[in-house]
């Protein structure tokens, strides 16, 4: 009769495995966790401030002792190697698994994270804790200095980031933010405008004749931009690389930072500069693509650039930090044809007869936008450290380079000319 119960309740019986968990417990374990991808079981012992890791088959492998208090739960992410591990002293770590399992990044959370889960479908890690919220953290932004999460109950941003996810066809920034939350508040306000290019004009200071300061990104976003080009900064250096700087200041470019710039700089580009350019710049082609990068001058580093044109149709200049740092004003320069007839103007000798314009940044988040070949120049940095944003902007406009390179032709066809004329 005994023999039948499991047939007749469709039980499997599973044999015992040979396999012993021969570790010494200090208490009764509170989590189990297996790491798919990392093969590691994590547990997590009542009262214990660790981490325990073993082998599948039960061989202790290494022990994350880095809590002030309890370890709550613990997820693998296969594809950036983390073992994020949420703690009861509110804070959410990253662990790399390619790196001994050094601490990547330590965030602090409002409330105690009491589940983890990575989602594949998503590419984010829920977590939900104890008040009922679920959270989504972007890995990718997380990687990168910034944080990134998406509340549940949270409005707009949530909303968008749940539909995304149910389309499955969303690029990573499509949620990351709505680009709104990006901007200045004043540009913010005027992009609302019923004439948005009317009240971008009222907005931006004109220093030249084609060079305008607007208030472009909020402080916000700068500091995350200026934390994650400084851990570029930092990282390059342990490494000893140095970054191809043109005119010798170094350059940390945002793609290769992090991919997920990429998205997001091509949408403030489409959905936003191109209106800003619009509105400033009689051009009849709007800017269509972009290279960004995060440039420098700090003492004992590179501090001031010589004069030059960018290899742009426009470039946008946006002040990250930090104010407070003297010398190194961006000098805006409107030669005269004398003063470009052997190339580069020396604007500096008395014999410059043109104008130069010095622009301070001051404000963390305005920019200065010129066109590409408009002349400039960074004057030296005499003390503390000033990052900026530069983003040179095309246009798609195949006339327009044609012309550039007939216009390129005649103009050294005629300076030759001019030479020869002197000589
Ligand atoms: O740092 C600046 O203000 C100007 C940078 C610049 O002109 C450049 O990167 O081409
Ligand atoms: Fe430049």
């Amino acid at each position: 009769m005994a023999e039948d119960v499991p047939q007749q309740y469709n039980i499997i019986r599973f044999s015992q495995s040979p396999l012993k968990d021969g570790n010494g417990h200090q208490s009764h374990c509170e989590k189990v966790v297996y790491f798919k991808g990392y093969d590691k079981v994590a547990f997590v012992e009542q009262g214990s401030k660790s981490l325990k890791m073993c082998t599948p088959d039960m061989q202790p492998y290494l022990e994350i002792k880095d809590f002030t208090q309890t370890p709550l739960c613990a997820e693998y992410i296969d594809k950036y190697s983390y073992v994020a591990v949420s703690c009861s002293d509110l804070t959410l770590s990253f662990f790399d698994a390619d790196n001994g399992l050094k601490l990547a990044r330590r965030i602090e959370t409002k409330t105690a994270q009491l589940v983890l889960c990575w989602s594949e479908v998503a590419q984010v890690l829920f977590s939900a804790d104890h008040e009922g919220r679920i959270l989504a953290w972007d890995l990718t932004l997380v990687k990168s200095g910034m944080n990134k999460v998406y509340e549940s109950g949270g409005g707009d941003p949530w909303r968008d980031f749940v539909k995304a996810v149910r389309r499955r066809d969303f690029s990573l920034s499509c949620f990351i933010t709505r680009l709104e939350e990006l901007l200045a508040p004043e540009l913010r306000q005027a992009l609302r405008q019923k004439d948005p290019k009317a009240a971008i004009r009222g907005l931006a200071a004109r220093q030249l004749s084609d060079a305008f300061a607007l208030p472009l990104l909020s402080a916000d976003f700068c500091a995350q931009l200026l934390a994650a080009a400084r851990g570029a900064r930092e990282e390059a250096e342990k490494r000893q690389q140095v970054t191809p700087g043109l005119l010798l200041s170094a350059r940390w470019y945002l793609n290769k930072i992090d991919g997920s710039f990429t998205d997001l700089f091509d949408r403030l580009l489409t959905d936003v500069l191109r209106i800003v350019d619009e509105a400033l710049f009689a051009e009849s082609h709007p800017i269509a693509y972009h290279q960004a990068y995060c440039i420098n001058y700090e003492e004992g580093r590179d501090v001031s650039l010589k004069a030059h044109t960018d290899d742009s149709d426009l470039t946008v200049n946006v002040f990250l930090g930090h104010p407070g740092f003297s010398g190194s004003e961006l000098m805006l320069l409107e030669p005269s044809d004398r003063d470009v007839a052997c190339g580069t103007p020396r604007w500096k000798d008395p014999t410059y007869e043109g104008r130069s314009v010095a622009f301070r940044h001051e404000t963390v988040g305005t920019a200065v936008l010129h066109p590409g070949d408009r002349w400039h120049a960074v004057e030296p940095l005499t003390s503390g450290s000033r990052w900026n944003l530069i983003i040179m902007a095309m246009r798609n406009d195949k006339e327009w380079k044609r012309t550039f390179y007939e216009e390129t032709a005649s103009h050294l066809a005629e300076k030759a000319s001019w030479l020869a004329a002197g000589s």
